[in-house]
């Protein structure tokens, strides 16, 4: 018979996200190479690097959108392509066509099309899931306006929205903090905090390094190869930001940062 506490540490293995040997390329020129983390779930992992380090083609590869050129992404024992669905995947914000047709209610539901199939219009359920979600990031009753209408951190919150509704095992969220205010960003980490608390992975590449204090477990550094992996008090180190930055950083203080979120 399992015991419980084995049967509970069998649930968090299942749900390890497990980078091994990771590298991805575009073409013939390889974007990043040797990225090797197991992370526990619950996490909330910064990547951080200088610009072009490979942070945003990493989150993309994990998040089945760009091939590995070599190494393997699993979750637990489940390749990550049986994830489908569950891994929410915000992108920055230039990525994002802001011009196309459709209002903040739309995208948001479009979190939900794994529930849904893409055969079936979204019911009751979903609109009022979605709309609790615009209305939880302080954007309720505004469902109905195009997305051009809104502002960039407005914008970022309706990402934030769609990602909640999908019920993600796994978020992956490219510069969440660019373009949103103190105010906003305090909603942000609530829900990055609410993620973890629920025992659901969150990377995050920014270039904020405050934010990498305040807010996470983990860190990865990148420099086009993995400069480091772990636990961010012992990681978020000033000899491993001056490895990833190539001494370009100053490091005028080491601020305690948050061992576990609550
Ligand atoms: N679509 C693409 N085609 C070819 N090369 C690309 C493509 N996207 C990114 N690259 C290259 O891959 C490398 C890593 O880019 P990536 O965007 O992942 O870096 P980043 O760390 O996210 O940068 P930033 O901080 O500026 O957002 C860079 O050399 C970049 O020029």
């Amino acid at each position: 018979m399992v015991g419980e506490g084995q049967a509970g540490s069998t649930a968090a293995a299942n749900r390890t996200l497990v980078l091994e040997g990771v590298a991805v390329a575009y073409g013939q020129n390889l974007a990043v190479c040797d990225v090797d983390a197991v992370i526990p779930p619950g996490s909330v992992v910064g990547l951080i690097g200088p610009n072009g380090s490979g942070k945003s083609t990493l989150l993309k590869a994990i998040a089945g959108s760009l091939p590995l050129r070599d190494g393997e992404i699993r979750f637990g024992e489940r390749p990550l392509r049986e994830l489908a669905g569950r891994v929410a995947y915000v992108p920055q914000r230039e990525e994002v066509n802001w011009e196309f047709p459709v209002t903040a209610l739309d995208v948001v539901l479009m979190g939900r099309y794994r529930k849904l199939g893409w055969f079936r219009w979204p019911g009751r359920a979903d609109r009022a899931a979605a709309e609790a979600a615009l209305e939880a990031l302080g954007l309720g009753g505004l469902g109905h306006r195009h997305i051009s209408q809104f502002s960039g951190g407005q914008q970022q919150r309706i990402f934030l929205a769609r990602a909640m509704v999908q019920e993600p095992e796994l978020v992956l969220l490219d510069e969440p903090f660019t373009g949103v205010d103190v105010q906003n960003r305090a909603v942000f980490h609530e829900q990055i905090r609410a993620f973890a608390r629920s025992g659901v992975t969150v990377l995050f590449a920014t270039h904020d390094l405050d934010e990498v204090r305040a807010t996470t477990t983990h860190v990865l550094l990148l420099n086009r190869r993995m400069v480091a992996f772990g636990p961010t008090p012992e990681t978020f180190t000033p000899q491993h930001l001056r490895a990833a930055f190539g001494g370009q950083v100053a490091v005028f203080e080491q601020v305690p940062v948050f061992e576990r979120l609550p």
